[in-house]
């Protein structure tokens, strides 16, 4: 049987960049008294700070990052991939005895290697990807039931202390997410096939469909059925996010590219040839995907 805690999880916990991610852990963190007893907003761009005391969804926020870390419990980087490594390396060195440091980046493998030999050894550093979202951003965006039954991926170092894990395991069962520990390698394998390329593939069709002639680029738009729209709602998201997955993610990233390529290319040959029977058995695998998504109610 669950354990359930008379006492909040967590102390003090600091957001580093509130957005979409980091304002939902706020949020959740209002909602629930068992997350954290106090909780700390820092970001580089003060019109965030300035929208998070307006929103009113943390206790305290501070624009000076090395002073919003110092009393912290944990301290929760909710920043773009690109800024994880530089942000974790400038602000480790002012946490407190004891404290634990995570981030929620989309990507894992790279963002370690940059911090291979930047933190000392043994350093209670969790990396951890809720593996929910949505196509918005900033503080405005996040919801607190944002990671209620959807996975959050942990890629502890073989060094990274196995108490520190579990306080980050148990914070993100608190927030509602199942967890699953893996290596940083093949969060990064999975995550390229069933998120990065797929958000490629939505910028992509979205430029295509952007660059077709003029008149047939109004029809597009104006008649656009669900999966047209499905796609834009995806390539709506935030371009610097999105930037730094790809370039961070590029190796795993383009193998899944081009094994994709490899099955849009035989889904023309089939098409060209009129190989009913492949056309219909790739139609029927991706129809079974979605069905064993609903039934796990993950869709
Ligand atoms: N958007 C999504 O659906 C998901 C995003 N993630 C990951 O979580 C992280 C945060 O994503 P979002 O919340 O969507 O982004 P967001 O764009 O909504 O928020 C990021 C915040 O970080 C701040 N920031 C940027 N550089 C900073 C720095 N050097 N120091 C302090 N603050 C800084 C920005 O000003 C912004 O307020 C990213 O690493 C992303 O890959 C993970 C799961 C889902
Ligand atoms: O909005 C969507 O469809 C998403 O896929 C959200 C998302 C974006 C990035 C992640 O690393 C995880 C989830």
């Amino acid at each position: 049987m669950t354990q359930v805690p008379s006492e909040p999880l967590v102390d003090t916990l600091c957001i580093v960049g509130p957005g979409l991610i980091g304002s939902s852990v706020l949020r959740a963190a209002r909602a629930d008294g068992l997350i954290a007893r106090r909780t700390i907003a820092t970001d580089i761009d003060p019109a965030v700070c300035a929208r998070v005391r307006e929103l009113d969804i943390a206790d305290e926020v501070d624009t000076d990052p090395s002073k919003a870390v110092a009393d912290a419990d944990v301290v929760m980087l909710c920043v773009p991939v690109g800024a994880i490594a530089p942000v974790a390396r400038a602000l480790y060195p002012h946490l407190k005895p004891g404290a634990i440091m995570t981030d929620t980046g989309s990507v894992k493998r790279s963002v370690l290697a940059d911090l291979d030999g930047a933190l000392p050894p043994g350093a209670a550093y969790v990396p951890a990807h809720p593996m929910a979202g949505t196509e918005h951003s900033g503080p405005d965006a996040g919801f607190a039931t944002l990671f209620v039954d959807r996975w959050c991926l942990l890629t502890p170092r073989a060094d990274t202390p196995p108490d520190a894990t579990a306080r980050i395991v148990a914070l993100w069962e608190r927030l509602g997410a199942r967890t699953r520990i893996m290596d940083p390698e093949h969060h990064d394998n999975v995550c390229a096939m069933v998120s990065h390329l797929p958000h490629l593939i939505a910028f992509t069709i979205c430029g295509t469909a952007d660059q077709l002639a003029e008149d047939t680029r109004g029809e597009v738009l104006d008649y656009a059925a669900s999966g047209f729209r499905d796609f834009t709602r995806v390539a709506a998201s935030d371009p610097v996010m999105w930037r730094d997955i790809f370039l961070h993610n590029r190796e795993a990233l383009l193998a899944m590219l081009d094994r994709f390529r490899a099955d849009a290319d035989a889904m023309a040959e089939a098409i060209r040839h009129g190989d009913a029977d492949r056309i219909v058995e790739t139609i029927r695998r991706g129809r079974e995907i979605r069905r064993s998504l609903i039934e796990n109610r993950q869709a």
